[in-house]
């Protein structure tokens, strides 16, 4: 059904042209506040265009919201076309960025989805998938999927999926956890530690396994935020402990063995989906590692086991260190914490190897007042990095030093993660690629020109992204 669904906008687009269609040449103009394009019929023009055969020089041929084929520069005469020349920029597929929080409704002040919609169309990504928490109420039942539904509806700039809640209030109740799913989010999130937000209490690996068994019927993923408080009594610590204002102070709080722990706890589950066990069909993605070492380590492990499971990290991990966070900043809070440069490093060799499947952005912006910018105190402020829009330039400009190439950024931003959250990416961004750090000119969603060098188009024409 889901294809037919994805059709039923691009039929109305082109009933309402079918008439014109006829009557004049398929060049003709059209008029739509979607695009910032005056056109439906168009090639993309570049030196390098990322395919998957590789970088080729070309254009893409977009009509009617589908891109209906890929020339190489010997095969096509752009004469007598209208061609978008981006010349040596980089054309790739949109990104997907699985894990975002916009907090619309309820805490739209945090994020709304205009706006972070628009920022995701800046940054090129061209699908988001909304986490369940953050907004108020959170996503955990039909009737709160229902008023994510009616915020976003004509509101969202790129296309945007769902993410469900699993909570111990609905983690045993397979009826209500089957009514979320009926109802279309692409599979449920948890989080295995306080999440900061009272609406949305942690699971344990019994509400886990139980949250498992229903999605392998459905074949939907589960996401966790893995980390356990192992010592309760430094995490409370606060103004008689270290200093709160110390990057150092926070980052004692939240060790690697939280982690270690949540990671070992959830591979006495995932065995569960091995081919043949009994949660087979199920897939448990672990989101944000920060830890390069015993976490992922176990994860390998498991992978060689045959367990069904994935893992991402985002850029913040990649881009900073511990070391050189400024006393008071805390708009470098998240959790789990940036660790040291050792660390960085090893996450950068795990996802150059494949050890890492994919990145995400955690896109967890708050107002500033509770970033608590003016007392700098890193154990009371809102922990959460605000990155949408900067999650390509940032992967391209440090990963060149590791010699990260155009095919692993699609890989990473794009294929992966549409295998995750079972999308296809059908978008397509352009930004500068080699010649400067990395720069999104302009984003394509379903052939429409969404971004264009610092413009939005008018109109929020995104589509809902349902499971069915
Ligand atoms: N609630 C929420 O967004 N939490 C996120 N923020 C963060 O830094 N890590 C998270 O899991
Ligand atoms: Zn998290
Ligand atoms: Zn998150």
């Amino acid at each position: 059904m889901d294809w037919q669904w994805k059709l039923l906008p691009l039929l109305t687009l082109l009933a309402s042209f079918l008439f014109l269609y006829y009557i004049q040449d398929s060049f003709k103009p059209f008029q739509s506040d979607c695009s910032l394009l005056p056109y439906s019929h168009y090639w993309i023009a570049s030196k390098h265009i990322v395919t998957p055969q590789g970088i080729i020089s070309g254009a893409v041929e977009v009509k009617g919201g589908n891109i209906i084929s890929i020339v190489k520069d010997k095969d096509w005469n752009g004469k007598s076309k209208q061609v978008v020349d981006y010349g040596y920029a980089v054309v790739m597929p949109g990104l997907i960025d699985v894990h975002a929080h916009l907090d619309d409704p309820g805490r739209a002040e945090w994020e709304g989805f205009p706006s972070g919609t628009k920022a995701a169309a800046a940054g090129g990504i061209t699908t988001l998938i909304d986490m369940p928490l953050n907004s108020f109420p959170s996503t955990v039942s039909t009737e709160t999927l229902k008023l994510k539904i009616e915020a976003a509806e004509k509101r969202i700039f790129v296309d945007v999926g769902f993410w469900g809640g699993l909570v111990p209030g609905n983690a045993f109740n397979a009826t209500a956890l089957e009514g979320l799913l009926n109802a279309g989010v692409l599979g449920l999130k948890s989080f295995m530690c306080p999440s900061g937000i009272n609406d949305f209490p942690m699971t344990d690996a019994n509400h886990i396994k139980a949250g498992l068994s229903v999605l392998a019927k459905y074949r939907r993923p589960l996401l966790v935020h893995s980390e356990i408080q192992q010592d309760v009594e430094s995490y409370l610590q606060d103004e008689d402990g270290d200093d709160p204002r110390l990057y150092s102070t926070y980052l004692k709080t939240r060790p690697p063995s939280w982690e270690e722990a949540a990671i070992r706890e959830l591979l006495t589950v995932t065995k569960d989906t091995r081919i043949g066990g009994p949660a087979e069909g199920a897939h448990l993605h672990v989101v944000h590692l920060s830890d390069a070492s015993s976490s992922l380590d176990l994860i390998k492990e498991a992978k060689r086991r045959g367990d069904s499971i994935t893992v991402e990290t985002c850029p913040h991990y990649l881009a900073f260190s511990a070391e050189e966070i400024p006393d008071g900043d805390t708009r470098f809070k998240c959790a789990p914490p940036i660790r040291d440069a050792a660390n960085k490093e090893n996450l950068w060799n795990a996802l150059m190897e494949g050890h890492i499947d994919m990145l995400s952005s955690d896109h967890s912006p708050t107002v500033p007042e509770l970033k608590l910018l003016n007392d700098g105190n890193f154990l009371r402020a809102w922990g959460g990095i605000s990155s949408i829009q900067f999650v390509l330039p940032v992967t391209w400009s440090y990963g060149r030093k590791f010699g990260v190439t155009l095919e692993q950024l699609a890989l990473w931003w794009s294929e992966r993660p549409a295998k995750l959250a079972q999308q296809h990416s059908k978008s397509i961004s352009a930004y500068i690629g080699k010649r400067l750090s990395g720069k999104v000119l302009a984003t394509f969603v379903r052939g429409n020109l969404v971004y264009n060098e610092g413009n939005h188009a008018a109109a929020a024409c995104g589509a809902l992204i349902l499971a069915t």
